[in-house]
């Protein structure tokens, strides 16, 4: 990368990205994995837990692409979808407050909520998840579904529940969020062998049918502040455990703060919760620095 790059650095309950609008910079397809990680490094970089591009789409407003700060392209992000949603709205690449959004797992519709004529939240019809176990996808020859099955980690005998929102996810259950293996844990189920693509590993503590705490440690990030897929799969995966029911909002407590989410009775997920700008600038690749 030889020239200076304009972004925008935008976050969803902390968990921020880089964002690059391809409507205006034109960024060559094979350095992308290397940009990721050199804008997400925080020594020499911007600092971020990695990069997303919103550029045209021939099937929806706008396009968004995500990489994660080890320059892995993941195939969605709802914290990004609600990032793209605001940046689309007030910088006029959509005109209206509702908009379609292709991502690598599907096109989903956002809604910005406007208070004061600013936009205080953005709600994500993340579309239906994806239980199948091939789909998500996790090798095993055992039930179709992964619900409760029990999953041997690091020694540790644990109870997995395998949800798909495009990109995949391993939720597991704690009596307690505090106690949660999340920096030993995280990392070592990440990229176990039983999920070819690795995988979203999420520590869930249930409050009420309708309330629960939520850490993370993402495929390709490690530990970030919220991430709005993960909510998606912890709701999804307290109602299939019985813990929660179908159609009820639900307020997952994340490191960042709160997200609303709500699995509809027609299969939808939905993600309701903030965007914020946090600065514009241009990025100087390290190639063409002197
Ligand atoms: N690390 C994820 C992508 C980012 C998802 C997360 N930040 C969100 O808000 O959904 C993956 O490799 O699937």
């Amino acid at each position: 990368m030889n020239m200076k790059v304009p972004f925008t650095k935008m976050h969803g309950l902390g968990n921020n990205y880089i964002y690059i609008n391809e409507f205006e910079v034109t960024l060559q397809e094979e350095q992308l994995p290397s940009l990721a990680v050199e804008v997400a490094d925080q020594f020499q970089g911007i600092g971020s837990d990695g990069m997303i591009l919103i550029g045209p789409s021939e099937t929806s407003d706008v396009r968004m692409r995500v990489f994660n700060n080890d320059g892995s392209e993941a195939k969605n992000c709802g914290n990004g979808l609600r990032c793209v949603a605001r940046f689309s709205f007030e910088r006029g690449l959509v005109n209206s407050t509702e908009m379609t959004i292709e991502t690598k797992s599907g096109n989903v519709t956002a809604e910005v909520q406007l208070a004061d004529e600013k936009v205080k939240a953005v709600t994500v019809n993340m579309g239906q998840p994806v239980m199948e176990r091939k789909a998500i996808p996790m090798i095993g020859e055992n039930a179709e579904i992964v619900v409760a099955e029990p999953f041997e980690a690091g020694g540790e005998e644990l109870s997995l529940t395998a949800i798909s929102m495009g990109n995949p996810h391993a939720v597991f259950f704690v009596d307690d969020i505090n106690q949660a293996p999340l920096t030993t844990l995280g990392p070592v189920i990440e990229k176990d062998i039983r999920f070819p693509d690795w995988v979203n590993v999420e520590f869930v503590e249930i409050v009420s049918s309708n309330e629960m705490h939520f850490r993370v440690w993402e495929r390709g990030s490690g530990i970030t502040q919220a991430c709005g897929t993960g909510a998606c799969a912890a709701a999804v995966a307290s109602v299939l455990n019985g813990y929660s029911k179908r159609d009820e909002e639900i307020t997952v407590h994340l490191a960042g703060g709160d997200l609303t989410i709500r699995w509809d009775l027609e299969g939808e997920v939905w993600m309701t919760g903030p965007a914020e700008v946090i600065c514009d600038g241009v990025y100087i690749p390290r190639q063409v620095r002197s």
